[in-house]
């Protein structure tokens, strides 16, 4: 009996030690971050990098081994470097929560962490509107939906200088199921900054067509422009011409040829292309 209340404080001591080294190695990761802080351009509006936490998370998650579940790996370091985010420049967050519940503000918290402020909007225009304003610096946004009456991406294809784009999807491990929940609740992250490049991305691409265009012949004008797999995510049909959303399964910026390829390869058909951003690809398990 004894001895075996000796063996349990001995390994409880092992664990306190092992806390107390955690412990010191998050302050000592929060003094680099702020060193990090410092090297970053001063106009920097905004100190995420979606890209950097992606490529971080993914090392992890190779190398992680033994019993420890990896989805509450994933969500020690979503707490992590929520917080560290939000201590290099200001950090608020928008969340679109048009209906009832509050899965886009679980969504936003399970991402960005519980620290800084989520402030709730009725619809996704809201949440664009306020990080174009610089009232919050990254909204979350419930994904396209192909039936979206006013698709909140239309206006981040309009317009020039520094409009919001797309720099993640959430979440970025898949969620267990909640009993009870018909559908996993999905968003993408938008932000004043341009998405970054991890080697593993997704570019979203819209596309205005006059007339309208069929899928097909739009999947025919990305190939022949040397875009593989692209998939439409979103559409909006307007009087005189269709705006597509296409999914790109690769890293693309908006000075790409194939883009220029893109437009003239339509002929008079496409009218606007437009990068709006992407993500880079969501954690496999
Ligand atoms: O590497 C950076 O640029 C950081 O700001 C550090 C850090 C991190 O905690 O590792 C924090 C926030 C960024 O979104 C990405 C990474």
């Amino acid at each position: 009996m004894n001895t075996n209340s000796d063996a349990l404080d001995r390994i409880r001591r092992d664990i306190d030690r092992i806390d107390d080294r955690l412990h010191d190695l998050l302050m000592e990761r929060t003094a680099l971050v702020e060193k990090v802080a410092l090297a970053k351009a001063p106009d920097d509006s905004v100190a995420l990098r979606p890209g950097r936490e992606a490529e971080i998370m993914r090392r992890l998650t190779v190398r992680h081994q033994g019993r420890f579940p990896l989805p509450a790996l994933v969500r020690i370091w979503r707490e992590i470097m929520g917080a560290l985010v939000g201590l290099q420049k200001p950090f608020s967050i928008a969340v679109c929560q048009p209906e009832r519940g509050d899965g886009y503000i679980e969504l936003a918290r399970d991402h960005f962490g519980v620290v800084w402020t989520k402030t709730i909007f009725p619809s996704p225009g809201h949440v664009v509107r306020a990080v174009a304003d610089g009232q919050a610096s990254v909204g979350v946004v419930p994904l396209p939906h192909e039936n979206d009456q006013e698709p909140w991406w239309l206006s981040l294809t309009a317009g020039s200088g520094n409009l919001p784009q797309v720099v993640t999807r959430l979440p970025v491990l898949a969620q267990a199921p909640i009993a009870g929940r018909a559908e996993p609740f999905e968003a993408f992250v938008i932000a004043c900054r341009p998405h970054d490049d991890t080697g593993a991305d997704r570019t979203l691409i819209a596309v205005e067509t006059v007339p309208d265009i069929s899928r097909d012949r739009l999947r025919a004008l990305f190939t022949a422009a040397g875009i593989e797999e692209a998939s439409v995510i979103g559409t909006h049909r307007a009087e005189d011409h269709r705006v597509y959303l296409s999914e790109v399964d690769s890293f693309i910026t908006a000075d790409d040829p194939r883009l220029v390829a893109l437009v003239g390869g339509g002929k008079d058909t496409v009218r606007h292309v437009r990068i709006i951003g992407g993500y880079p690809l969501p954690l496999a398990l």
